[in-house]
């Protein structure tokens, strides 16, 4: 699964009818509690990462992973939108390594 498919996932849910659904439930509590989620799931994650327990990082990290795209819908922010700023990002950081480079 990657984060575009679990992007069109959430974006479904937060447009469809149909039977209950933890994102929709989630969405229709607004961005503060999404963001709050998203809190909580990003110290979760970090306090894994500290610890000896390899899955729970890897299942900390999905929920985090989880969470940012449900907050991404809630502010109608679209996950292309942040693909470009990590490549414009990537271009600058390019440009800097040549720049340092002796000769
Ligand atoms: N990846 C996830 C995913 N990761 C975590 N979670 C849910 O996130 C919740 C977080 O658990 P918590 O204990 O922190 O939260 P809670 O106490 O239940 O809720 P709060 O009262 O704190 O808000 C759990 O209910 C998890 O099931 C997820 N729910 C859904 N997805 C994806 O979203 C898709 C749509 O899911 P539904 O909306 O449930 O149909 C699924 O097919 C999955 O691909």
């Amino acid at each position: 699964m990657t984060l575009e498919q679990l992007a069109a996932i959430v974006a479904r849910r937060a447009t469809g009818e149909g039977e209950a659904s933890y994102t929709r439930t989630l969405l229709a509590k607004g961005v503060a509690k999404c963001a709050q989620k998203l809190g909580e799931e990003a110290v979760e994650t970090a306090l894994a990462a500290v610890g000896a327990d390899t899955k729970a990082v890897i299942s900390e990290t999905a929920d985090l992973l989880y969470h940012l795209v449900v907050l991404l819908q809630a502010r109608g922010v679209p996950l292309e939108d942040v693909y470009a700023e990590l490549a414009r990002r990537t271009r600058q950081s390019g440009l800097e390594e040549k720049a340092s480079r002796p000769g």
